[in-house]
Order: C-alpha cells, then sequence, then structure tokens
C-alpha cells in the first residue's frame, strides 16, 4: 500500500467546474483575472451552476429568484437568540442555522435535479443574510430585510453595516465574492462531495463543508492574518515578528498553498484592493505592515501570499469585524460548493478510500474484571 499524506496530487474526480493549471485558474475555462475585472457575483453564480454565462434574460432571471429566496425563516433568528451569543463563532452559528434550514425546508430529502436546484438558489440567497442577521442580533440589534433593487454584494453590506454601501465598497467586495466562489477540489469542496455522495442531501452537503471552511488551515486563515496584524499592531514590529515566528517553527497565515508553487492568482487582485480601501479610509498601515510581510516570508521560503492573506486587511477596511471574514468566505464559496454538489449527484460513485493499518495486531481479549 502506497499512503499519500493529505492526498496530496491524489485525482479524486473529473469535474467541469472550474481548474488550476500550472498556477492558472478557470471558472468553467473563464480566466479568473477576466471574472475578477468584469463579473457580478450572481453570474458567476449562474455560470458555476450551468456551465455557461448567462444572457440578459437568464441573469435577471437568477437575480429575481435569489432576490426572492432571500428571507430567511424566522425560526433561525429566534434561534439565534437562544445562544450563547457572545462567545459563539458566528462560523459555528452559520454550519449550525443552516442544517436548521434544512428543518424548515419541505423539498429538503426531495432528491430530484429540480428540487436540487431550488435548494441551491435558496442557499445561495440566504447564506449572506444569515451571517448579516447573526452579527447584528449579537449587537442586540435588529436584522435587516434584505432589498431586492440591490445586487448581492450591496445587499451584505447593507443588511450587515445597515447603510447604502458606497460604489467602491460595492466593486470590492463583489471581487472577493467572485475570488472566493470556487477552487477545484479543495478541503470543504471535497468535504460537501464525501459528503452528499453517500446520496445524503443538500443541506447535510453544505453544512459539513461550512465545518471544513472554518479550521485555520483553509478558510478560517483569513482571520488569523487579522489576528496576527493586529498583534503586530505597527509597521516598524513586523520584521521582529515575522522573524520570532520563523525561528519558532510557526506558520505565517496567509502564506502557502498545496497547489499553487509560483503564486495565487487571486492575490493580487486583493492586494490591489487593500491597498486602495485602507488609502480611502485613512488606515494605510494595514497594507503597508501586509506587504513588510510578504517581502520578509517571500525571502526566507518559497511561500507566496494566498487568497487569505490581503482579503483581511481589505476586509477591515470595509469596517467587517475580523470574525465576520471566514462566513465571508462561506457566502461565496456556497456557489461552488452546489455546483460540486449538483456534479456528484448527477454522476455519483461513493467516495471511500483505504487506510493502512499501524496499530497493535493479535491482541487477546481478556475481560473486563481481569484487566489491570
Ligand atoms: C483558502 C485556503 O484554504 S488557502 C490556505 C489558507 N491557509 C493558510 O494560510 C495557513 C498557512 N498555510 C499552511 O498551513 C499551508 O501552507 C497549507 C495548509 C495552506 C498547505 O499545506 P501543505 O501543502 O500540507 O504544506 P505543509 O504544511 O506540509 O508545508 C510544507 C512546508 O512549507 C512550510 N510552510 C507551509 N506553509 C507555511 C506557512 N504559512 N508559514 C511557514 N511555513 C510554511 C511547512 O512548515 C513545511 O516546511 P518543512 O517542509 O520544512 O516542514
Ligand atoms: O484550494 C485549496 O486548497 C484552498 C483554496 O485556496 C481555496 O479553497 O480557495
Amino acid at each position: 500500500m502506497t499512503v499519500t499524506r493529505g492526498l496530496e496530487g491524489i485525482i479524486a474526480t473529473t469535474s467541469s467546474v472550474s481548474s488550476i493549471i500550472d498556477d492558472n485558474l478557470t471558472y468553467v475555462g473563464y480566466n479568473i483575472d477576466d471574472l475578477a475585472e468584469h463579473a457580478s457575483f450572481e453570474e458567476v453564480v449562474y455560470l458555476l451552476w450551468h456551465r455557461k454565462l448567462p444572457n440578459l434574460e437568464q441573469l435577471s432571471e437568477i437575480k429575481r429568484q435569489l432576490a426572492e429566496n432571500a428571507k430567511i425563516p424566522q425560526q433561525v433568528i429566534d434561534h439565534f437568540k437562544t445562544y450563547p451569543i457572545k462567545r459563539v463563532h458566528p462560523m459555528a452559528a452559520l454550519r449550525t442555522a443552516v442544517s436548521l434550514l434544512g428543518l424548515f425546508d419541505e423539498e429538503a430529502d426531495d432528491m430530484s435535479p429540480e428540487a436540487n436546484y431550488r435548494k441551491a438558489i435558496r442557499l445561495q440567497a440566504q447564506l449572506p443574510i444569515i451571517v448579516t442577521s447573526f452579527a447584528r442580533i449579537r449587537k442586540g440589534l435588529e436584522p435587516i430585510e434584505p432589498r431586492t433593487d440591490l445586487s448581492m454584494a450591496a445587499n451584505f453590506l447593507y443588511t450587515l453595516l445597515g447603510e447604502e454601501p458606497n460604489e467602491v465598497a460595492v466593486e470590492a467586495f463583489n471581487k472577493a465574492l467572485v475570488l472566493h466562489a470556487d477552487h477545484e477540489l479543495n478541503a470543504s469542496t471535497f468535504t460537501a462531495r464525501v459528503c452528499v455522495a453517500t446520496l445524503s442531501d443538500v443541506y447535510s452537503g453544505v453544512t459539513s463543508a461550512i465545518g471544513a471552511l472554518k479550521g485555520p488551515l483553509h478558510g478560517g486563515a483569513n482571520e488569523a492574518v487579522m489576528k496576527m496584524l493586529s498583534e503586530i499592531g505597527e509597521v516598524e514590529n513586523v520584521e521582529s515578528y515575522i522573524n520570532e515566528k520563523f525561528a519558532n517553527k510557526e506558520k505565517i497565515m496567509g502564506f502557502g498553498h498545496r497547489v499553487y508553487r509560483k503564486g495565487d492568482p487571486r492575490a493580487k487582485h486583493l492586494k490591489k484592493m487593500s491597498e486602495k480601501l485602507t488609502k480611502l479610509t485613512g488606515q494605510p498601515k494595514w497594507y503597508e505592515m501586509s506587504t513588510k510581510i510578504e517581502e520578509l516570508v517571500t525571502a526566507r521560503k518559497p511561500l507566496p501570499p494566498n487568497v487569505d492573506f490581503y482579503s483581511a486587511s481589505m476586509y477591515h477596511s470595509l469596517g467587517i469585524d475580523h470574525d465576520l471574514f471566514t462566513p465571508i468566505f462561506a457566502v461565496s464559496r456556497v456557489s461552488g460548493w452546489l455546483a460540486h454538489i449538483l456534479e456528484q449527484y448527477e454522476n455519483n460513485r461513493l467516495i471511500r478510500p483505504r487506510a493502512e493499518y499501524v496499530g497493535p495486531e493479535k491482541q487477546i481479549y481478556i475481560p473486563v474484571e481481569q484487566r489491570g
């Protein structure tokens, strides 16, 4: 038996959703740079689910469906109010809320492709509102109903912060949503596919994916990056902080990647937006600290920044609480999870690898009373 730890380099499925070849990321064959520059998040959702870009009519139809399904059940709001809310991480709240949504969806166990597509629309529409409602309730504020005339990017900021966001903020946030939407067989997407390959339901697939995204080696890294920046505090502290991390053989959050070697193509877009937004909000130090960290880390190891590195200072500049950074990743990535879940159902086979047993062998059973 050959054991490949972490399944590195193993091709576990075929997929027509996204690809990473020679450090180039494409969604359905469209380069991520073009999509980041030109596409709305709603267009990308359609692209991932239909494997083609929508025409005007198709785009307005999916926007209508998403807007009409964005309201979350009152039971979810009421449930939040029963949590020890000050210490509950929003990713844990999101994980539970998605599971709860499944309880109130009459179609939860209807496995027809039509019902699964309708659930995909509902989940995509409701995840942002779950996150913003939770964020407001824990501050003692009332949740805000999404507006039908705003894009998903604008609605997220509006229902979170309570005022209509400016154009720069919406453009930046839309770009972040586009850039995080899908990423081949990353850990959370793989989790979703493993789950639904047992023919479990869509809600179970998305709930388990949220659990996998939460960890700091995956989506949780964006919050960890902001924690690091906050601990460093000022540009002049960067060098000693990074030296100490390397001396202690600790990982620097937001660097390294299982697949990319030369660099993550999404990072440059987030870097640009971080520079723009930190300057606009009069807090350039977050960007300056980040570039200094990048300079020092890459000088020591071939570890380029990943998608989680510059998104941290960018979200901070938009006035977003740090523990909402990973839930925002989920708000975008649920589009990719759903594309993969629907793809898995279309051509399913149980995913069940093997483990090489390394434990003790030929043990003799001794009754409990006789054990020392
Ligand atoms: C959206 C995303 O999920 S992107 C990734 C987000 N995660 C992070 O930013 C967390 C920090 N990065 C990491 O932990 C890793 O680079 C991962 C998890 C992304 C990839 O992990 P793997 O492919 O398993 O690489 P692995 O952890 O084995 O690292 C290989 C080598 O690079 C080093 N390394 C990898 N990442 C880092 C880092 N961020 N800081 C310092 N050293 C690192 C490891 O210590 C190891 O060194 P060694 O061979 O001398 O022991
Ligand atoms: O692909 C991965 O391993 C992690 C990642 O960058 C993502 O999920 O966006």
